[in-house]
């Protein structure tokens, strides 16, 4: 059964917790008749300095959640609360401007801001150095390796002073080596900075290994059907057997929701 749609509001009121409200969003797209109801009356609540790992089957609706709440696009019913939050989004692909350095790359996220070009210079190096890419700042994104790369979309992301990460498979990419690598990077900078991460992945044991919560959407129409909390000490190693068992529970149920899609 799908809730009837309501009217449609993003509040960015000020506020201090939570980073992240949605209150029965759901998102129909085209027409009601002939159109497609991807996401059905979700309520999910994210807190500063809280890392939500989201899961859920092919077409569920988990990058519809995060446009979304980056408000590119309006959720056809229900209620996005972001407080007074700054939002910054990444995917799977670093999207870099090809002809453009590195630094100048991460100098477009600082435009908004009335710096003059050496400080926009020297800020984009501090974010560079954040993410361990201080000295690779002259370089083109077509010298760099793809976990380079994507550590330039972070760091990019970073300088928009954002207090909510959107990420959207972002190391869905890259080799295990790597990801292992950025996973401790974006760990660290998630802590330093308090971040609010909503981070979409396939990966179940990623999720594990990064979440202070895992959530299971219903196959489509996407809805919230499971909350994990993950109360592993951190630093969590991706291989550990705590890690592997609880992402063999959480697999266990997205195989159902998989299966029943399928049926
Ligand atoms: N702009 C759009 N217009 C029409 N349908 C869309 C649009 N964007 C997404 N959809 C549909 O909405 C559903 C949810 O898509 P979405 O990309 O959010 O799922 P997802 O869970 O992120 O999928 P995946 O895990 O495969 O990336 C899919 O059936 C998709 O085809």
């Amino acid at each position: 059964m799908t809730a009837p749609l309501k009217e449609h509001a993003v509040s960015r009121t000020e506020g201090t917790s939570p980073a992240v409200r949605l209150t029965g969003v759901s998102k129909m797209y085209g027409t009601s008749k002939g159109g497609l109801l991807a996401l059905d009356n979700v309520d999910l609540t994210v807190a500063q300095g809280e890392f939500v790992c989201l899961l859920g089957a092919s077409g569920c609706g988990k990058s519809t959640m995060l446009s979304l709440v980056a408000g590119l696009d309006a959720a056809s019913a229900g209620t996005i609360e972001l407080g007074d939050r700054r939002v910054a989004l990444m995917f799977q692909e670093p999207a870099l401007f090809p002809w453009l350095t590195v630094s100048a790359n991460v100098e477009m996220a600082l435009r908004a801001k009335k710096l003059d070009k050496k400080e926009r210079r020297a800020k984009a190096q501090e974010f560079l150095e954040i993410v361990h890419l201080g000295g690779f700042g002259d370089k083109r994104p077509h010298e760099l390796s793809g976990g380079m790369r994507q550590r330039v979309a972070l760091a990019r992301s970073l300088a928009q002073d954002a207090d909510v990460l959107l990420m959207d498979e972002p190391f869905g990419a890259l080799d295990a080596m790597t990801r292992d690598l950025l996973h401790d990077e974006l760990e660290r900078i998630w802590r330093e900075r308090t971040l609010a991460v909503l981070f979409v992945t396939h990966n179940v044991r990623e999720a594990v290994r990064l979440g202070d919560r895992v959530i299971l959407l219903s196959s489509r129409p996407g809805k919230v059907v499971r909350d994990f909390p993950v109360t592993l000490a951190r630093p969590r190693r991706t291989d550990s057997s705590d890690v592997a068992s609880l992402a063999a529970e959480i697999t266990g149920h997205l195989r159902e929701e998989v299966v029943r899609h399928a049926r």
